[in-house]
């Protein structure tokens, strides 16, 4: 329904629907969706305008939903609001099904792990009690709960023999950190959230962090609610993005893959900053990639076999390669006709290689350090398998951004109008450098 209120027009140029309040991002097979917010409001009691107004959310089983949004836009309350921390004024949240109002709070909590950024540890308990808080509440014998503890340390990557009987002050922040998250699995709850879980760690220790918990999730497969305001963070923790505006209202929900190839508005792209495109080569793999081929010679074939294999090629460049089929080294017309020594001392060394799960990212790097621009590709033994071009590069961010065009098409939604691509993936990364 067109709201009089909302800034936004809700209509494109091209009479398409433009994402605004009453976009509708539920999920369309909503038996995926673990938590589902309806229509959910909070105004805060001595305030008038809403904190959160009228957000309707899935989170879908087993994936990491990211909230991400600037400052005050209402992450923590949407984050506080699943798991009764603070009660809505408005709408309904359903909880594997069920009302989330009709479930005892503290029966809720023992589903929903809560992890925050202050931690929270009890200062004067040693880490294996700080640990046992929830199994304890569940009244599990001590025996159980040792067990639960140390399978628990063990896997945010704490050896129990040496952290169990230490005190919160005897740990570095990270550490700390890692013992905030194996509290909060302390009873396998289904569902984590996590308020800037990583927020207050230096950029080293935050990424360890963020990789050990992408391993442990991976394994667990549980539903978190992650809230950051950091989008780089977002694209690389969360299965799916809600990017929010003032008030918690949606600008774009989707997968950091769409949402990078197709920032639906002027907002979402203010708030991913320059290099969306260049970010989206993170998501796809060499292995999604038709290779190209230069033409190969063995290291022992000569200058006149490889002139003549190069002339037939049409190609500036061969790949001469070891007896196990490895690329060692660039060769062109010109190399050798400067010099005669042997086809392993002509030319330029191949330094940098890539395998087929390689990301886009990766192969672009690779690509850059390469005077011939190109990226070899070779199987995990180091056998030639083809080269990867600029060209592809360009072709593949082209192909997300169409196939994110089609999706938002067939939502019925416009998106933006504006170049949203980088140009020149090679003159965006230069210039980053
Ligand atoms: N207890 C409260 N009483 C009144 N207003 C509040 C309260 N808590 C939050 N707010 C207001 O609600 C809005 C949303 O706050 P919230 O903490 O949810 O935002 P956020 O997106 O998590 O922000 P940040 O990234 O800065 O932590 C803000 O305008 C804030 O001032």
């Amino acid at each position: 329904m067109p709201d009089p209120t909302t800034d936004a027009p809700t209509t494109g140029p091209d009479g398409r629907e433009v994402p605004g309040e009453d976009t509708d991002w539920s999920l369309e097979d909503q038996s995926k969706s673990m938590i589902r917010l309806e229509g959910v409001s909070k105004t805060y009691p001595g305030t008038t305008v809403p904190a959160v107004e009228e957000l309707t959310l899935d989170v879908p089983e087993g994936d990491v939903l990211v909230l991400v949004g600037p400052s005050g836009c209402g992450k923590s309350t949407t984050l506080r609001l699943i798991n009764r921390m603070i009660e809505p004024t408005g709408g309904r949240i359903i909880f594997d099904g069920r009302d989330v109002t009709k479930v005892d709070p503290d029966e809720l909590r023992r589903h929903i792990g809560y992890v925050i950024q202050q931690i929270g540890l009890f200062p004067h308990r040693t880490i294996a009690d700080n640990v046992a808080v929830v199994p304890r509440m569940l009244g599990w014998d001590k025996n159980r709960t040792t067990k639960r503890v140390d399978e628990l340390l063990d896997m945010v990557g704490l050896d129990p023999s040496q952290y169990r009987d230490r005190y919160p002050k005897e740990l570095s922040g990270g550490q700390a950190q890692r013992v905030g998250v194996a509290r909060a699995l302390g009873a396998d709850p289904p569902v984590l959230l996590m308020d800037e879980p990583f927020g207050a760690i230096d950029p080293i220790t935050r990424d360890r962090l963020q990789n050990e918990f992408l391993r442990v999730q991976d394994e667990l497969q549980k539903t978190i609610v992650f809230v950051t305001h950091d989008i780089d963070e977002a694209i690389k923790m969360g299965d799916r993005i809600a990017i929010l505006r003032q008030r918690s209202v949606i600008a774009q929900y989707d997968t950091p893959q769409r949402i990078l190839a197709l920032p639906i508005d002027d907002f979402v792209q203010d708030f991913i900053g320059s290099g969306a495109a260049l970010k989206g080569l993170n998501f796809e793999r060499v292995s999604d990639l038709t290779l190209g081929d230069f033409p190969t010679v063995r290291y022992d074939a000569g200058h006149r076999r490889s002139s003549e294999v190069l002339a037939a090629s049409g190609q500036p460049w061969l790949l001469v390669l070891d007896d196990q089929e490895r690329p060692i080294r660039w060769v062109n017309q010109d190399a050798m006709d400067r010099s005669d020594k042997p086809l392993t001392e002509v030319g330029q060394a191949v330094r940098v290689t890539v395998e087929p799960n390689a990301t886009l990212h990766d192969t672009l790097e690779a690509m850059l350090s390469s005077s011939v621009g190109a990226a070899i590709v070779t199987d995990p033994q180091g056998r030639y398998q083809g080269v990867v071009l600029i060209e592809v590069l360009t072709d593949a961010i082209a192909r997300m951004r169409a196939e994110a065009k089609a999706h938002y098409e067939e939502m019925g939604l416009a998106t933006h109008q504006a170049p949203v691509i980088d140009p020149d993936p090679l003159a965006a990364s230069d210039g980053a450098r």
